[in-house]
């Protein structure tokens, strides 16, 4: 149980052979009123390697966003992360005092958002936005800082940078404001970035860029958790995935295994149900009934109730378990 706060030293470099990031055990739960709190986040772990992007994927609720916030320690006032470990270049994130963790957060690891709006200030230009990082980081001072931000701006195909640096946020277009907001968690050299939904707010052309800046990021050996609706977008990009399912992962393989045959009845159903699949090959067939109120979960297999290979046995919770080398799945009829 996590329950203090508690000053790590700076962590010691991560082995080589250590993933960048080892997510272990997480559990986050909301409080209510009148009634025990809702495991948002039940159990859930997952590596992340460097220079590998993560997915992870599963229907609206299932837990994806409170476990990166978990792992980012923003998390609305009345969620509570409760287990977990989350190791990072030798510490635990989760374990961490607030300050050490301020000190993590935009510098070794940055967040990229849906909307641009939600990681941007309205009031401030892009230069105090972009610079702001690098020097309450302490990386450069505010003469450098201003270069970087334009340079910055000009990585990601902003035209003109040293004119737009001095704009407002509300006077770029959509795709521009997306594209500077990656400017923004790229400028520090995180090692790691977490993009939430990246691409769903915009058009196919500039979902392509965003994606194409990420995956150079990538290439430099960013580590990258992609939460996305979107298996296209996981396939063209990530390499590995996890499907969360109430809060649990449900299935974990490399990406292209899962596509081409998922194990789990809920991956198959969001595979079929999805554009990926179902554009290519078939009519879209969506998973019928809907994701379970965490509140009354039903016992035994959670995607029972709307798995039409439930058995008897499912009454019963399957953990996840090694289908074949590298790919696992909580289900009894899960087999290689
Ligand atoms: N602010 C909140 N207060 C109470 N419960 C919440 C809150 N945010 C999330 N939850 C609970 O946590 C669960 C998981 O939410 P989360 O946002 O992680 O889902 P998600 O998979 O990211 O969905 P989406 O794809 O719609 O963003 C929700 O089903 C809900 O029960």
């Amino acid at each position: 149980m996590i329950t203090a706060e508690r000053e790590q030293p700076i962590g010691r470099p991560a082995a080589q052979d250590e993933p960048l990031l080892r997510v272990t055990d997480l559990r986050t739960e909301f409080r209510r009123d009148h009634a025990d709190p809702l495991r948002a986040v039940d159990g859930v772990s997952f590596d992340v390697g460097r220079g590998r992007a993560l997915a992870i994927v599963g229907e609206s609720g299932s837990g994806k966003s409170v476990t990166v916030r978990s792992l980012m320690r923003v998390l609305p006032r009345t969620a509570r992360t409760t287990d977990g470990h989350a190791m990072f270049g030798g510490r635990d994130l989760l374990a961490l005092s607030s300050r050490a963790m301020r000190r993590v957060q935009g510098r070794e690891i940055s967040m990229v958002f849906q909307n641009a709006m939600e990681a941007m200030n309205p009031t401030l230009t892009l230069e105090r936005q972009l610079t702001e990082p690098l020097i309450w980081h302490g990386i450069c001072n505010r003469i450098d800082a201003r270069q970087r931000a334009i340079q910055a701006l000009g990585d990601v195909g902003i035209p003109e940078p040293e004119r737009r640096v001095k704009v407002y946020p509300f006077q770029l277009s959509g795709g521009m404001r997306q594209r500077a907001m990656i400017a923004m968690a790229m400028i520090t050299e995180p090692s790691l970035l977490i993009a939430d939904e990246p691409t769903t707010a915009v058009d196919v052309t500039v979902q392509r860029q965003i994606l194409d800046l990420l995956a150079a990021q990538k290439e430099r050996g960013t580590g990258v958790i992609m939460i996305t609706h979107d298996l296209g977008v996981a396939r063209y990009f990530c390499d590995d995935a996890v499907v969360m399912y109430a809060g649990r992962v449900v299935e974990r393989a490399p990406v292209r295994d899962l596509l081409d045959r998922p194990h789990h009845p809920y991956s198959q159903g969001l595979l079929a149900s999805s554009v990926e699949v179902g554009g290519r090959e078939r009519p879209l067939e969506p998973i019928p009934g809907s994701p379970p109120d965490l509140a009354h979960r039903p016992e035994g297999c959670p995607f029972r109730p709307r798995c039409a290979q439930a058995e008897d046995r499912c009454a019963e919770e399957q953990q996840l378990i090694m289908v074949s080398p590298g790919r696992e799945a909580a289900c009894w009829k899960a087999t290689a």
